[in-house]
């Protein structure tokens, strides 16, 4: 098994996913808060990252959150995979963009990914459960900056990826207009 190179960096950040100097402490909407399963239950559960019927979705359930820190697991199933026994690396990345989401919608606006960076750090065998945590790290105007992290096997278990990333505002329309 491949380990972790301990001199080489930690964070996936670039200067993109970087809050500004001026940029605001995440408030969490507590609206937001009691809205929140309410939100997910009108727009149905067809969501890959969370929802909880979608055939080889990862299925991600929310298992908490704390200001703007939100927490959530999924289990790696074979349908899953890139390499033999392993997870792709695009399910860990979407298993990223589905917490830091979560983290983002939790501050009351309606948020969209515009730029996700991910590091993997080890490989994750099919079978593993993935806890999944994300947090805001600063609010610029449209723009809220995310980081977050997932680890194999408990809350407290190595870490395998690593992502930080931009969410942008955006209005209703975005997901109602005709297209
Ligand atoms: C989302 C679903 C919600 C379901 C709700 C359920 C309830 C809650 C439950 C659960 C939580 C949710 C969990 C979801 C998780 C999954 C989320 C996804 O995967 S979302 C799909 C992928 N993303 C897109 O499809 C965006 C496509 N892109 C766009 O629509 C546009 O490009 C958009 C809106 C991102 C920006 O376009 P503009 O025209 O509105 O705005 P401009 O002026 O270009 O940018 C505004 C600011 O943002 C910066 N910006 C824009 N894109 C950037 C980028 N890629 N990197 C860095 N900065 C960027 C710009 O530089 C600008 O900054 P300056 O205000 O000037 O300082």
């Amino acid at each position: 098994m491949t380990v972790p190179n301990p001199a080489r960096r930690t964070s996936p950040r670039s200067d993109l996913t970087t809050p500004p100097p001026d940029a605001a402490e995440p408030r969490v909407d507590p609206k937001a808060e009691l809205d929140f399963s309410e939100i997910g239950d009108v727009l149905g559960n067809a969501c890959f990252g969370c929802g909880p019927e979608v055939p080889h979705g990862l299925r991600i359930t929310r298992t908490g959150h704390e200001g703007s820190t939100s927490y959530g697991e999924f289990t790696v199933i074979p349908e899953h995979q890139g390499a033999p026994g392993l997870a792709h690396g695009g399910i860990l990345a979407a298993a990223m963009d589905e917490i830091l989401g979560t983290s983002a919608w939790l501050l009351g606006g309606r948020y969209v990914t515009g730029r996700l960076e991910t590091d993997f750090v080890r490989p994750v065998p099919v079978g593993s459960r993935v806890h999944l945590t994300a947090r805001c790290t600063g609010v610029h105007g449209r723009k809220a900056y995310m980081e977050g992290e997932g680890r194999i096997g408990g809350p407290d278990g190595p870490v395998a990826v690593r992502a930080a990333a931009v969410f942008i505002e955006v209005p209703l329309e975005h997901f109602t207009e005709e297209r």
